[in-house]
């Protein structure tokens, strides 16, 4: 099933002299259950392009698609839930609350969205997958990177979201947790029938993904796993 659609993309920051076009006639398609790596140089529109997936940027003009329902036609009351409910992000930072424990990282999500989010059994299972269940108490600055990140990665998941857009997860760790990470990816877009896009330098770890997407001055196109020139 279709969960991604981007038709003739366009995306212009700024107007007259200082305008830059970031992104330009992205054709994109992603399905439900696909790890998909999203490549190129710096300043090629990488971000951009997840950015307005994620729907925090609009695009300049273009269609674009997320589970069948057009961002464009939406009011921003409707954008906001919509992204609650159905995405997650990570990023490159983790972005974890600096003074509350892992457990209240979790219960701070619960708070903004009550409803829908992963039931007790499964969450302990999310948590026991990714090694995290006796860091309940920590504080983020007790906790090593990789289990930073892994607990970044649980609390983009809490809320069951059926598409997840990942900023480079796993820039800020060593080669073997970095494995580690590609592989929950993998488990996650595999057997939980999720969308995982996922932007990466590393070109050690596209050999997880199912397909990649390099975008590179603003135009993108799928390219062949082995076809890492542009990572
Ligand atoms: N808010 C902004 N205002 C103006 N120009 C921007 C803005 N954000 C990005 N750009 C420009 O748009 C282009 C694409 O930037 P973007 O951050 O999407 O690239 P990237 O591929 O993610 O880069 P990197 O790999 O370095 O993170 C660049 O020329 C950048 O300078």
């Amino acid at each position: 099933m279709e969960t991604i659609k981007l038709d003739q993309i366009e995306k212009i920051y700024g107007r007259g002299a200082s305008e830059t076009k970031a992104l330009s006639g992205i054709n994109f398609t992603a399905d439900a259950g696909e790890l998909v790596s999203i490549t190129g140089p710096s300043g090629s529109g990488k971000s951009t392009f997840l950015k307005l997936i994620g729907g925090i940027l609009s695009p300049t003009s273009g269609e674009l698609t997320i589970n069948g329902q057009n961002y464009n036609q939406m009011t921003r009351a409707h954008q906001s839930q919509f992204r609650l409910d159905q995405l997650g992000f990570i990023l490159q930072s983790y972005n974890l609350v600096p003074y509350l424990t892992v457990r209240e990282q979790f219960e701070l999500v619960g708070r903004v969205k009550p409803k829908h989010n992963l039931a007790p059994a499964e969450f302990k299972e999310l948590c026991s997958a990714l090694a995290i269940g006796d860091l309940m108490n920590d504080y983020p600055d007790q906790l090593s990177g990789g289990q930073q990140q892994r607990v970044a990665i649980a609390r983009a998941m809490y809320p069951n979201p059926s598409i997840i857009l990942a900023d480079e997860p796993t820039a800020a760790l060593d080669g073997k947790r970095a494995v580690q990470i590609m592989e929950i990816f993998q488990k996650i877009a595999h057997h939980q029938n999720k969308t995982v896009l996922l932007i990466t330098h590393d070109s050690r770890l596209i050999k997880y993904v199912d397909r990649n997407y390099q975008i590179v001055d603003g135009h993108g196109q799928f390219v062949s796993k082995n076809d890492q020139s542009l990572v």
